[in-house]
């Protein structure tokens, strides 16, 4: 049996280059980890299966499933004929913006490959993972990394200087695919990726703060007003920065002192309290 944790992201930048002609967008995006986490384990049975089991009942407990996919086509891959059971143990919220289904699928490929002793590096691990998703390879990497491509070509980047992440997720779930086909390409204002790198490195917190920017905000606001009424209220409360996660509906807020966390926390309670609160730190 193996145990494997599988932690959520956020996009600290999110810029759409383009529509390409495979439809999907040419993205640059800074992305990072949070101590927010499913556990994947893996064990193995006698018989050929595949069983997925988790304590979430809104996902998929079938080949729908991304841990499923990530099993079979690790298997088909190295030839294992042996089936696995994989219980997803889920704390990340489900189509939130937060890579809960990508971050399971990248640790299922991990946990098969140590529960069957495969000599395989992270790259084929990630190449595997970027057949079923976009933001897999990220997960098998972690930490911090600039994302180029599609999202899944990986370039790592140190971690940002340590703060607290106020997660705040509505009831809702929001569909990736829907918000970038709304996404008009040609109309977005493009990020300063280079500065935000430039920040990253020299471990400047508020040249950080100052460039977070998602060019899916726009879509999912006007489409989910929820979502930018949080945003809202957050730069209200004092947040040093906040920001949508991916096509949302999660918005984070960045805070880097401990009263100011808890000031903010309690006003969150006041009247933000039908949502989903999560305050965790950047584990880059
Ligand atoms: C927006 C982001 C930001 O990290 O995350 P989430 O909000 O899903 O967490 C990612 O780009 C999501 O990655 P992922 O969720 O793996 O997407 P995929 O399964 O590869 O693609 C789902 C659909 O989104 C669109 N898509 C995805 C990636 C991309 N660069 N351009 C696109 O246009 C395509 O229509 C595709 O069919
Ligand atoms: N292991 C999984 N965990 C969460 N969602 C999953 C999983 N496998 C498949 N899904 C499906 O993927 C969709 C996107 O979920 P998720 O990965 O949590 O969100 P996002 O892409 O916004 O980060 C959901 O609609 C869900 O039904």
């Amino acid at each position: 049996m193996v145990t494997i944790k599988a932690p959520a992201k956020i996009n600290l930048a999110l810029d759409t280059l383009y529509k390409r002609d495979d439809n999907y967008h040419e993205v640059e995006m800074i992305m990072t980890t949070v101590d927010l986490a499913d556990y994947i384990t893996v064990t193995p049975r006698n018989d050929d299966k595949i069983v997925i089991q988790s304590n979430e009942f809104t996902i998929p407990l079938n080949e729908k499933n991304l841990a499923y996919q990530a099993a079979e086509l690790f298997r088909k891959h190295f030839n294992i004929k042996q089936g696995v059971e994989i219980y997803i143990k889920k704390k990340i919220p489900v189509a939130a913006g937060l890579a809960g289904g990508s971050s399971n699928a990248a640790a299922t490929l991990k946990a098969l490959r140590e529960l069957f002793k495969v000599d395989c590096t992270m790259d084929e691990l990630a190449e595997l993972g970027a057949r079923l998703g976009s933001d897999i390879p990220f997960c098998v990497y972690g930490g911090t990394a600039l994302a180029t491509g599609r999202g899944e070509i990986i370039h790592p980047i140190p971690s940002p200087p340590k703060c607290w992440v106020i997660l705040i997720k509505p009831r809702i779930g929001v569909s990736t695919k829907e918000i970038y086909e709304a996404l008009n390409a040609n109309e977005v204002q493009h990020l300063d990726i280079k500065g935000m790198l430039d920040c990253i490195e020299l471990q400047d917190y508020q040249g950080i703060c100052n460039r977070l920017g998602n060019s899916l905000e726009s879509v999912t606001f006007e489409r989910y007003p929820v979502v930018e009424e949080i945003k809202n209220k957050l730069i209200q409360f004092g947040a040093d920065a906040v920001l949508m996660s991916g096509s949302g509906p999660t918005v984070f807020a960045l805070v880097r002192k401990e009263y100011k966390l808890r000031r903010i926390i309690n006003s969150i309670n006041g009247c933000l309290r039908e949502h989903e609160v999560y305050a965790v730190r950047l584990i880059g």
